[in-house]
């Protein structure tokens, strides 16, 4: 394990890289800093390391004053002299008294050239020449595992580093502190190697006069700024090109690399484009906070709300819920809240230590922020490794890189206050199959865990659902009037705060899939544990053409009965669910419910703040991103039990109703009544092209040629 003056001297060293400095230039400067500053490394690592920015700038800037850096006085900067200037925002700065410093801060004042531009907004503040400082805490690059800064840079020199770590780290020959000046500056004494990397290390910078470091930030508030800050730092030659040249160049470029071939295209009006693509968002945004200001969030009928998940126990998108009912809660992007409503992954520290939100030095400090590092999807995973195999993304069609970030998980997660118990003791012997071994497909006799399924497996051995046991179920789906179950005492109903209840609008009966598991004698490959193993289909989540959004495809053609995902989300009491979906939470836009009602009818009393339900709206897997197809949907969900047994919390996993070509989108009847008079909220308007849609007229169907 390196010491903590080791990895505080690898940090020091890393955000430099970051910021566009090599290695060696900043080990240099870090080591004359922790000599002069007698290793205090608070000074040296306030404010995002500035004096270590300045000093590597100091250094830039003589030796390419002075021909040869050779005869530089080592101990010049030493006899610098130090003061402290406390301020109250932050740590306190030393700073260099000015005779100490003579030439060197107006040197540095030259050389270091700093272009931004800022384009107005809202009350026109204009965007001021940013300190070093600044420059260096809007870095925008993503975080870095420790372990790569460990592999990357080498051991710095400091007269208080024990001299037994340093012999040792320096004199590794494993290569794993690969230092190329071999950190030689022990106890200040320079070796000749050390000496010669530091002259390369200046020379490359100073007389190729290489623009060392280049930055792009963007940041807005919610008063209307944008602010698009493009800085570089450079040698002492550098000139200030004009902004039209830049643009012209970038244009070129443009035209070049990315083929856009249109003769008038103009980077100045790409950036006018994104200043009015914020600004019109900014007015949404604003309309729809006015529009809840309005209505008053705390007078919308809390009846009207929670009906929102009846009339059907699949999934209500409430997408409509909130255009309709909640006057649009929400905006996108989403303006954070500067109480505590900013998400933990834009607080979260960058590899400098400091949070993001601190990355904007010009904003004023009770401004809401968006920035630009806010959580993304990986397109070429988006269930980032969580999955046995890779789920890509695509669209074809808009400029929408990806749909609005959720968290992947792979298993469902309870939110709060969803009892359920997962406890081995629970599960009975009589529901699990102590004695089996291996695959208890193979056995001569069905095993314990098909008690619930009729003494059964469901499963071939070849994974896939039986024919009868999938029939049965899609029959379910498709004629739920057949199948259907009245509690005496229905959550949904008994959320509506009127009196007397209306009676049970009626719960689909399910048949259920029951799996073996960890209590179970079998082992992990069993043919009765399909759902447990997760994803192993090639899938890919693209972006529909007839606007219905993001969709799921298959890549492979997949048999009938083959499992394709699990729903998803986070456990939450349906209690939680209303009141998550009274206060709209985390600025999305749709949101993905679930309820999980299979056992409603067979309690006596369920209460709402026991019966559960999914929500995949923050917490989530692919399985949000199934389409609703009238009917003929090709994927229909069963509820499958393996750590409980009761049905109270069970899974709702997709299996495929019928053979599907490779590229075919993956759809399932969300069952809605999509002409139900009774629904207080209107559905979405389906668009699923089937020649069953239960929304689309029959002439009009044969107007437009069903799918
Ligand atoms: C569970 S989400 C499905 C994924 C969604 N398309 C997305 O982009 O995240 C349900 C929402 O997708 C849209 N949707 C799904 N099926 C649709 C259909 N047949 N017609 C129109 N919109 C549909 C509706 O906006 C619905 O509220």
């Amino acid at each position: 394990m390196p010491s903590a003056l080791l990895l505080r001297a690898m940090a020091a060293v890393k955000a430099m890289k970051l910021i566009g400095f090599d290695q060696r230039t900043a080990k240099n400067a870090l080591k004359k800093l922790l000599k002069v500053y007698e290793s205090n490394w608070e000074y040296i690592e306030a404010e995002n390391y500035k004096l270590l920015i300045d000093s590597i700038l100091d250094d830039v800037n003589e030796e390419s004053m002075d021909p040869d850096p050779n005869e530089k006085d080592e101990d010049e900067i030493s006899r610098k002299r130090l003061k402290c200037t406390q301020d109250d925002s932050g740590p306190s700065v030393p700073t260099i008294e000015p005779e100490a410093v003579g030439e060197t801060s107006l040197k540095r004042k030259k050389l270091v050239e700093s272009a931004q531009c800022s384009y107005e907004g809202g009350d026109g503040v204009r965007l001021k020449k940013g300190s070093l400082a600044s420059h260096s805490k809007c870095n925008m690059e993503p975080i870095t595992e420790h372990n790569e800064v460990q592999e990357e840079i080498a051991v710095v020199g400091s007269s208080i580093i024990p001299d037994k770590l340093m012999a040792e780290t320096w004199n590794d020959t494993s290569g794993k502190y690969n230092d190329p000046i071999g950190a030689a500056a022990h106890n200040g004494i320079a070796s000749t190697n050390s000496v010669s990397a530091e002259k390369e290390a200046i020379s490359e910078l100073a007389s190729a006069q290489k623009l060392i470091s280049t930055n792009a930030s963007i940041a807005s508030s919610n008063t209307g700024k944008v602010k698009l800050s493009l800085t570089y730092f450079g040698g002492r030659n550098l000139k200030v090109p004009s902004i039209e040249s830049v643009l012209k160049i970038v244009e070129d470029r443009c035209l070049k690399s990315y083929k856009i071939l249109h003769p008038n295209f103009s980077l100045m009006n790409l950036m006018k484009e994104i200043c009015q693509s914020a600004a019109d968002l900014a007015a949404e945004s604003n309309d729809s906070q006015e529009a809840l200001k309005r209505s008053g969030s705390s007078d919308i009928p809390r009846r009207v709300t929670r009906s929102s998940f009846v009339g059907s126990s699949n999934l209500v998108s409430s997408s409509e819920i909130t255009r309709e009912t909640m006057n649009g809660l929400h905006s996108s992007p989403h303006v954070y809240d500067d109480n505590n409503d900013i998400p933990p992954e834009i607080c979260a520290p960058d590899s400098l230590g400091n949070n993001v939100s601190q990355c904007l030095p010009n904003l004023s400090l009770n401004e809401n922020v968006v920035i630009a590092s806010s959580p993304r999807h990986d397109q070429n995973d988006i269930a980032k490794g969580e999955e046995r195999i890779r789920i890509s993304l695509i669209n074809e069609f808009t400029n929408e890189k990806a749909p609005p970030y959720f968290h992947y998980i792979p298993w469902n997660a309870i939110y709060q206050n969803a009892h359920v118990n997962f406890s081995l003791a629970q599960i009975g012997e009589e529901d699990c199959c102590l004695n089996c071994f291996c695959n208890c497909l193979s056995a001569p006799i069905p095993c314990a865990c098909t008690q619930k399924t009729g003494g059964e497996f469901v499963y071939t051995i070849d994974g896939l659902l039986k024919k009868e046991f999938l029939d049965e179920c899609i029959s379910m789906n498709r004629y739920p009037e057949k199948h259907r179950y009245y509690c005496k005492s229905c959550p949904i109903e008994k959320s509506k705060t009127h009196d007397p209840l209306d009676p049970c609008k009626g719960h689909l009966v399910r048949k259920f899939i029951k799996e073996c598991w960890s209590k179970c004698g079998c082992n992990k490959q069993c043919g009765n544990r399909v759902v447990q193993r997760g994803i192993t289909r090639n899938l890919q989540v693209f972006y529909t053409d007839d606007g219905r959004g993001w969709g799921l495809k298959t890549l492979e053609e997949l048999p009938k009965g083959a499992f394709i995902c699990e729903y998803v989300g986070e456990i939450l009491t349906t209690k939680e669910l209303f009141d998550r979906t009274l206060h709209k939470t985390h600025g999305a836009n749709q949101t993905y419910p679930m309820l999980l009602d299979a056992n409603w009818g067979t309690k006596e009393d369920l209460r709402d703040e026991e019966a559960l339900c999914l929500d995949a709206t923050v917490y989530g897997n692919i399985g949000r991103f199934v389409n609703h197809r009238c009917s003929d949907a090709n994927l229909v969900e069963i509820p499958v039990e393996w750590e409980t047994s009761d049905h109270h919390y069970y899974h709702l996993a997709f299996f495929t109703t019928r053979k599907i070509e490779a590229l075919e989108e993956l759809t399932r009847d969300y069952g809605i009544d999509f002409k139900s008079r009774t629904h207080p909220i209107k559905a979405f308007k389906c668009r699923c092209g089937s020649r069953y849609c239960r929304v689309r007229s029959k002439a009009r169907l044969r107007l437009l040629g069903s799918k």
